[in-house]
């Protein structure tokens, strides 16, 4: 569904991509992770159409994003809703911009009203909604239109849990439904709880591309414990032996023992090693 080759995009002195290359196939939800800076939003935008690579090329169905318009759908990292218009007016206003009529347009703003939790602030005007509730109604005007390629960057940034929770659930439906996704975060447990396969991205590249079962995998976890008063604790692919150790040497008495699995820094810290950044 989403081919991109090769992008770059130059800011003056700023490679901000160099090289980028995704595809997301129908039904497949990728998470584009990597550092602030490494390109994610750079990209987004060059996939939407708002952005011109340099080089490069993008195809969204086969087509360029500026034919495909119709069945790309965005929520932007910075919240960008009209405070005057009201959450079903920009739902609105949004499905009808991508075609949809009277009875099919009506239907499809209560399914998402109900789907993100927005049915009670539907007539309450965008300058006067929660951060949570203008998060939920901005990934609304992207879903509207059941686009096929779904583009969300950072769509959970302030969330609380709940809205968070309806998001998840909205995505994983659509993904459920053949949409192709790219969501941005800097939360790996979203996208474990999405099952999306991750893409990493650091200086305007893609660096690592698999499961975070793959990519987490032969990483170093840490284990901890807690002794006297004392603090001890080893870098370890081997969580037994490592406890096993630290414990035959620790002094008496054990206080607490804390196993830390591999997460989403570790990686970037490996990645960025290898990459020399
Ligand atoms: N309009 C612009 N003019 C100049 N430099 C830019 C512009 N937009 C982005 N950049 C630079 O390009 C690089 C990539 O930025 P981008 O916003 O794509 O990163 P990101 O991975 O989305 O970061 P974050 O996680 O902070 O959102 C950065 O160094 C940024 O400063």
């Amino acid at each position: 569904m989403l081919e991109a080759v090769a992008l770059t995009k130059r800011y003056d002195d700023i490679q901000a991509l160099d090289g980028f290359t995704l595809n997301v196939a129908a039904g497949e939800i990728v998470g584009l992770v990597g550092h602030n800076g490494a390109g994610k939003t750079t990209f987004v935008e060059m996939v939407s159409g708002l952005l011109k690579p340099d080089s490069g090329t993008v195809l969204v169905d086969g087509r360029p994003p500026s034919e495909a318009r119709g069945i790309i759908g965005i929520s932007p990292q910075h919240i960008a809703l009209y405070r005057p218009l009201t959450v079903r007016e920009h739902l609105e206003l949004y499905g009808s911009l991508a075609g949809l009529r009277r009875a099919a347009l009506r239907e499809a703003v209560e399914e998402l009203a109900v789907a993100l939790h927005l049915t009670a602030f539907l007539d309450r005007r965008a300058g006067f909604l929660s951060g949570g509730q203008q998060r939920r109604t901005q990934a609304g005007a992207a879903l509207i239109h059941r686009p096929s390629l779904l583009l969300l960057d950072e769509p959970t940034a302030g969330a609380d849990p709940e809205t968070r929770q309806a998001l998840l659930e909205v995505v994983r439906r659509r993904a459920g439904e053949g949409a192709a996704v790219v969501y941005t975060t800097h939360y790996l447990t979203e996208l474990m709880d999405l099952g999306a396969t991750l893409a990493v991205a650091a200086k305007g590249r893609i660096i690592a591309r698999g499961t975070s079962a793959e990519l987490l995998e032969g990483l170093p976890g840490e284990v901890r414990v807690t002794a006297a008063g004392q603090e001890l604790h080893a870098s370890t692919t081997d969580p037994t032996a490592s406890l096993l150790d630290l414990l035959r040497t620790a002094p008496r008495p054990v206080e607490s023992v804390e196993l830390r699995k591999p997460t989403l820094d570790d990686l970037y810290h490996s990645l960025a090693v290898t990459d020399g950044v």
